[in-house]
């Protein structure tokens, strides 16, 4: 996906959130400061299957989902619970607000890390990303796509990793460690994970695939657009 198309749903993200694009896109910039160009083609997934690993407890038992996939592009805490059962991922996805130490991990063992820029992260990434290996880095952003930062579409940190895979050719997108009902999150939290489903719905419409994550549930789920 290009910005073109995601900017109108973008808006309404914003709108529902009360997020102010200025603040985006300064974060972007901020961003842009620290980054380089990322070749893309690193993460062709052309042919593959792709697994998007979620945040959810869940993913302690879904991890051979994970691990029978042909990639795992994995969310933020994610990594660190696919690297216990001995896992690798192949691109962690993060706005660096919980584990940002394993997306330095990752960039200093040659890992893909997918870091976004938003108006609540600009400390964040003043602090983390220049201890960054930014050879290893994608700079992304929610708002428009500037120098070396892209906009492939998406929000949360799990279904940005779909909009990736999707935008590098993935086949097919499986989704260990995705829980929409978790009772456990705080309500801003739930709110954003209904974002994500809708985001899903969006993505598998427009892929022609049917994910199994979504089953029971797509009647629920208000279209984006
Ligand atoms: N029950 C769940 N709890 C948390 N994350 C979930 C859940 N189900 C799916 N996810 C996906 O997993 C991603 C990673 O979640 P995690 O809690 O590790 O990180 P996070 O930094 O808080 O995520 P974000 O900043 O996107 O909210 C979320 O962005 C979301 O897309
Ligand atoms: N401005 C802003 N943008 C976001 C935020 C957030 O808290 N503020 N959280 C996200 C995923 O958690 C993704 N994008």
């Amino acid at each position: 996906m290009e910005y073109d198309d995601w900017q109108p749903v973008y808006d309404d993200v914003c709108a529902a959130f009360g997020y102010e694009q200025a603040a985006d896109r300064r974060a972007r910039d901020v961003l842009a400061a620290h980054a380089e160009p990322f070749d893309m083609a690193r993460l062709d997934c052309t042919g593959q299957t792709v697994a998007i690993a979620g945040g959810a407890p869940t993913l302690a038992d879904e991890r051979e989902v994970a691990a029978a996939a042909d990639r795992v592009f994995a969310a933020s805490t994610a990594v660190d619970v696919l690297a216990d059962a001995g896992i690798e991922v192949d691109l962690m996805v993060t706005d660096l607000d919980k584990n940002p130490e394993t997306a330095r991990r990752l960039t200093a063992q040659g890992t893909p890390v997918a870091v976004h820029a938003h108006g609540d992260n600009i400390a964040a990434i003043r602090e983390h990303v220049p201890t960054y290996d930014t050879t290893h880095v994608l700079a992304t952003t929610q708002a428009a796509p500037t120098g070396p930062v892209v906009d492939h579409g998406g929000f949360t940190d799990g279904d940005r990793a779909a909009f990736l895979a999707d935008h590098c050719g993935a086949a097919a997108l499986r989704f260990p460690g995705w829980a929409f009902d978790d009772h456990t999150v705080t309500e801003e939290k739930r709110r954003k994970l209904a974002w994500a489903a809708r985001l899903l719905r969006w993505l598998e419409t427009r892929r022609g695939e049917a994910f199994g994550v979504l089953d029971g549930r797509r009647a629920a789920i208000d279209a984006v657009t």
